[in-house]
């Protein structure tokens, strides 16, 4: 977000805004959806061919893909290149972890997490999934699911992506043999269900040939189902139930600072969930204090009628309350609780296990307090979607249950509810590095046993 400065507010117009819901514009436009899959299952190769024939390639990357090839000794375009470009950007630094593309058709617009596979995979998976609406889980056709493509499922369940494409690849290389594909596609789709995924669809394709990804396959006479492609352009998300309590985590205090912003006094950030509209009683969390909003800004606007989920807004408040970057600012009804016990269910991401009586940092939105590892009450076996008792740690991959007391008291909400306010991350205290994922609640009740 761009920080609103009080020299930035100053050049705020009095322009009304548009409409809420025409702010919030054609639901159904956008997907955000995340790719998953095991090293050379040909994530890259899908991500590619997708980008290539939905005709999203600019001419000049096709030429340096086409002659990196060449010299590579290879006959057509390897398209797994136009992903690894972007990771080589990653790898100087640009950006960490996942890389977004953003490309549309006719009939939608995409953003795609770009996540590379090899290592500390399910990590690479939780930041691109975290706020996908739908998971692209690959599988290589000769190897069918195998243990990372069960995590793959429960990392997307546990964060509660509503749509999961299973993506048989390599059909080529078994003859796209219908007595292949079905079999990987049940015992999919059967352990998606009793995960509580919501919708499951399996499409088999040939990444390489270009089979079943954009242009359907002229292989499979036996298929009848949609293109990669045609799926991710029609599934439906319109209907997803938006959660209605508003929330806004604080990101900046704008305090008067000259004598032009007399009384200027606004706090900042990104609505995470619902709608705030002036004359809204709200809690400041976590002092509870209330109040309520007296007008709402943006860069470039002013007095808002409203203002919804994703968009980055300045409130202004009725009283002179205390609040700090950190806190939430949230709808007096089904407010999230203020609490020093947290139980989650997490996904460590981490080399290094998690430990019982570990001391961390526990960062929930723009808040960052210190936590302690209270209990690690059980760990997901990811075969039997049984709870494990009693683990003393928690390895890198592993789905567990635990209880973290933190030092000062946090808003919290569950994560099955609220995505952004219900989940946090454990960071090691001593280098910052990321060693846990967690979701405040039990997002896989139900599922598990
Ligand atoms: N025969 C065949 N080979 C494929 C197909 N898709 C990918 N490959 C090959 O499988 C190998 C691995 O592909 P990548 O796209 O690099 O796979 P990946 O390892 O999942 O990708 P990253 O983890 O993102 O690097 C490459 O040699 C690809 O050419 C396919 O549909 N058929």
């Amino acid at each position: 977000m761009q920080p609103l400065t009080p020299s930035l507010t100053k050049s705020l117009t009095q322009s009304r805004t548009q409409s809420l819901t025409q702010s919030l514009t054609q639901p159904g436009s956008l997907l955000r959806l995340a790719t998953a899959g095991s090293v050379d299952d040909g994530k890259s190769t899908l991500v590619g061919r997708l980008l290539h024939d939905a005709k999203q390639v600019f001419t000049d990357q096709l030429d340096a893909v086409e002659r990196v090839s060449r010299e590579r000794g290879l006959e057509g375009a390897d398209l797994a290149l136009l992903t690894d470009g972007l990771r080589a950007e990653r790898e100087q630094g640009i950006t960490i972890d996942v890389a977004y593309r953003y490309f549309a058709t006719s009939r939608r617009r995409f953003i795609l997490a770009d996540t590379p596979g090899h290592v500390q995979y399910t990590r690479n998976m939780v930041t691109g999934a975290s706020t996908a609406q739908l998971a692209v889980v690959l599988v290589d056709a000769r190897h069918g699911v195998v243990e990372q493509t069960r995590r793959h499922a429960a990392v997307a369940a546990l964060l509660g992506v509503p749509h999961v494409v299973l993506a048989v690849n390599k059909m080529d290389l078994v003859g796209y043999a219908e007595d292949v594909f079905a079999p990987i596609a049940d015992e999919f789709v059967s352990y998606s269900r009793a995960l509580g995924i919501p919708e499951v669809t399996a499409i088999l394709l040939s990444a390489l040939l270009g089979d079943n990804v954009v242009e359907p396959s002229q292989h499979i006479d036996w298929h009848p189902g949609p293109t990669l492609l045609e799926h991710l352009e029609t599934v439906d998300i319109d209907g997803e139930p938006a959660s209605s309590a508003a929330r806004m985590p604080v990101q900046y205090v704008l305090r008067p600072q000259s004598p032009d912003f007399r009384d200027y006094r606004g706090y900042a950030g990104q609505v995470t969930a619902g709608v705030f509209a002036p004359g809204d009683e709200v809690l400041v969390l976590p002092s509870g204090r209330r109040t309520s909003i007296a007008a709402i800004d943006r860069l470039g606007e002013q007095d808002l009628e409203a203002a919804g989920a994703g968009q980055s807004v300045t409130l202004r408040l009725t009283d002179d309350v205390d609040v700090a970057r950190g806190d939430i600012i949230a709808a007096t009804e089904r407010a999230p609780r203020v609490t020093r016990e947290v139980s989650a269910t997490v996904c460590h991401l981490a080399d290094q296990p998690l430990r019982t009586g570990d001391r961390v940092l526990l960062r929930h939105g723009t808040a960052t307090v210190k936590a302690l590892v209270d209990s690690i009450d059980s760990v997901l076996d990811l075969r039997t979607l049984r709870r494990e008792p009693g683990p003393q740690t928690l390895q890198a991959n592993d789905i567990g249950r635990v209880r973290l007391r933190t030092a000062s008291p946090l808003p919290l909400d569950d994560y099955a509810e609220h995505r952004r306010t219900g989940s946090f991350l454990l960071i090691d205290e001593s280098d910052g590095t990321t060693l846990t994922a967690g979701m405040v609640g039990e997002p896989l009740a139900g599922a598990v046993h």
